[in-house]
């Protein structure tokens, strides 16, 4: 049986800890004594060649993105610090000199604390000091597979104390209460940090959040950046991500902000639906990872309040779908028509769970002789996810859900502990399907496009906090949204295509945790017969006769977007259409997927070790 990475995180409770990603080397270190601040021409050597340094508390240069503590001259722009650019982030930067006596929150902005706690450092120590004795076992991860593919990609780590992200970075590692990356993080961070492009598959609730935003952080932490354009209204961000929802750009940034704290990077985000003045004031004072939603930041672009072509950091998160046909001429504007430095210039980070072969073809334009990383098959869903689908017709599709809901209210699984997410295929069906369930005595509430931001995020706090513990959702909630405690979702309509089945049941079973998915499946499904069953074998799951009859009648794919193709499961490079038409000038030939048996589901060979790892 394969396992997923997240497996093993389910034996946390049983104490069988591998403590070898806090042994040693960075990570096991004593708690952090308060470093000093460390100037910017000596934050390459060693922290313990830093000599302390007076404060930066200088006043704010007084230009229009003023504020982060510029040299005290008072313009942030004189001299020639090399992070110059960094819009005025005075302290921080590598090797833990983050907090100490830094000009630039300390100024007219405070960098306010992610992890709500004031007293961080000890806060620091206490979550280390636990994690010692809860950690968490990966050790049951080690049978995933892994394909990569590209030239020379380098190896990957096992522990965050083998990769130099900076000991500030390594602080809000362990203030995560992250102990040992995942299997994507493994692999995926070393690649970025050797400065490669990479096109990242992983499954849903893996980590991959982090996985791109590790190698950012700590390439701005100790890059050395040309000064960025001054006196203009315009802001020059370093590294942009780039997401498909509101709510996920929240999430990333939220995410983010905690990686970076104290770290002298600034992280902000940009949203539609929330009012741009508010978002501009943020900017101006300063940003150096723009987290973006594609509309807002054309907008942005547009009224040239960001400029692009100081990136040197672009990452897609749920790439996928930032390529389909919805997003497509958004982000080909964004990455092609604006100002964006080229390709080969910047370093591109593709992600996602899903990654159809089409996409894939289509996303290599924006890539430069990139590696491509495949944990678990393309688009596979964890095994920690039970997977039920009954035949409901759609006339029964309610009482089949309160019986559901009833059962769940029985077993005591109900509440804070255990939220419910149930897909429907219409806004009108959302609201309609939330109303009757609030008469029927289970509060829920609904998130889709046709509420108001305030609205969503009002529903999304209500339901992660448990007031309403049932959230009726379009696929505006499919993607990324990591809310923990969802027990069960509920495919009350299942979507039309088997990835977006896979990202949907991915919101739960996430960072080790179990989960249980219940599909309503009938004949308007047909087309979902087969991808369906097959995803469900892949994973382990008891396929029900009838729907293994319906796969066997339905022709492959519906509309499916594999591209025909089981699965599109590896690099679509190694297609043989690929190289016959020459379309492989940016593929080195390299790899390290040998065992790939070929062919229609070519499949995952554990057996040849120069295949994975
Ligand atoms: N190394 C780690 N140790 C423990 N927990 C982790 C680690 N890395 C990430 N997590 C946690 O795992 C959860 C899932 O991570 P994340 O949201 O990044 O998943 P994802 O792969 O992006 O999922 P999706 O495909 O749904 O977007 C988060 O709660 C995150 O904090």
């Amino acid at each position: 049986m394969r396992t997923s990475w997240a497996d093993a995180v389910e034996n946390v409770a049983t104490g069988s800890f591998d403590n070898a990603g806090i042994s040693g080397g960075t990570e096991r270190q004593s708690a952090p004594t308060k470093p000093a601040y460390v100037p910017p021409h000596l934050r390459n050597r060693t922290p313990a060649s830093e000599p302390p340094a007076p404060s930066l508390g200088g006043p704010p240069s007084g230009n229009d993105r003023s504020g982060y503590g510029g040299p005290t001259s008072g313009s942030r722009w004189a001299g020639s610090r090399p992070d110059f650019g960094r819009q005025g982030y005075g302290g921080g930067g590598r090797g833990g000199g983050g907090w100490g006596g830094r000009g630039g929150w300390g100024g007219r902005d405070r960098e306010v604390n992610p992890f709500g706690n004031d007293d961080v450092e000890t806060d620091a120590e206490r979550v280390f000091n636990e994690q010692e004795n809860t950690g968490i076992n990966f050790d049951a991860y080690e049978d995933i597979p892994v394909e990569t593919s590209g030239d020379n990609v380098p190896p990957p780590v096992n522990t965050f104390a083998d990769i130099d992200l900076g000991d500030a970075l390594n602080l809000n590692i362990r203030r995560c209460k992250y102990v040992k990356p995942t299997p994507v993080q493994r692999h995926a961070i070393p690649i970025s940090l050797a400065g490669r492009d990479l096109m990242a598959c992983a499954q849903t609730g893996s980590g991959k959040t982090a996985a791109f935003c590790f190698p950012i952080i700590s390439g701005i932490m100790r890059g050395q950046f040309p000064q960025r354009p001054r006196g203009v209204r315009t802001v020059f961000p370093l590294a942009l991500i780039l997401s498909p929802t509101r709510e996920l750009s929240m999430q990333i940034h939220e995410e983010a902000r905690k990686f970076a704290y104290q770290t002298g990077v600034k992280v902000v985000v940009a949203y539609g639906g929330a009012p741009i003045n508010q978002q501009l004031r943020e900017l101006e004072r300063g940003v150096d990872i723009l987290v973006a939603t594609p509309g807002r930041l054309v907008d942005l672009l547009e009224r040239a309040k960001v400029s692009l072509q100081m990136i040197r950091y672009l990452a897609l998160d749920e790439a996928d779908r930032m390529l389909d046909m919805g997003f497509e001429p958004q982000i080909r504007k964004i990455v092609e028509q604006m100002d964006m430095t080229p390709r080969g210039e910047r370093q591109t980070m593709l992600f996602s769970a899903t990654f159809p072969k089409e996409i894939q073809r289509m996303a290599s334009d924006f890539l430069s002789n990139y590696i491509f990383l495949a944990v678990g098959r393309v688009g596979s869903s964890t095994d920690l996810i039970v997977q039920r689908v009954e035949f409901v017709h759609d006339s029964d599709k309610r009482s089949y859900l309160m019986d559901l809901l009833h059962a769940q209210k029985a077993n005591g699984a109900q509440g804070k502990q255990s939220l419910t997410l149930v897909f429907v295929e219409t806004k009108k069906g959302a609201d309609s399907l939330e109303h009757w369930l609030c008469l029927n005595g289970f509060p829920a509430t609904t998130i889709h496009g046709d509420r108001t931001q305030q609205e969503r995020e009002l529903a999304l706090r209500s339901f992660k906090s448990g007031n309403t513990p049932i959230l009726v959702a379009t696929d505006v909630a499919a993607r990324g949204l990591d809310i923990p405690h969802v027990s069960h979702v509920i495919n009350f309509d299942l979507p039309n295509d088997i990835d977006d089945y896979v990202h949907r049941i991915g919101r739960t079973g996430r960072a080790g945790k179990s989960g249980l998915a219940t599909a309503f499946f009938n004949e308007n499904n047909t087309s979902m017969a087969r991808p369906l069953a097959d995803l469900m074998k892949e994973s382990n799951q008891e396929v029900p006769d009838w729907l293994t009859r319906f796969a066997s009648r339905s022709s492959y794919g519906g509309k499916s977007r594999r591209g025909g193709g089981r699965f599109g499961a590896r690099d679509f490079r190694r297609d043989s259409s690929y190289n016959r038409s020459g379309g492989g000038g940016d593929y080195y030939g390299g790899g390290s997927s040998a065992g790939y048996s070929g062919g229609y589901g070519g499949g995952y060979n554990p057996g040849a070790a120069s295949a994975w790892d």
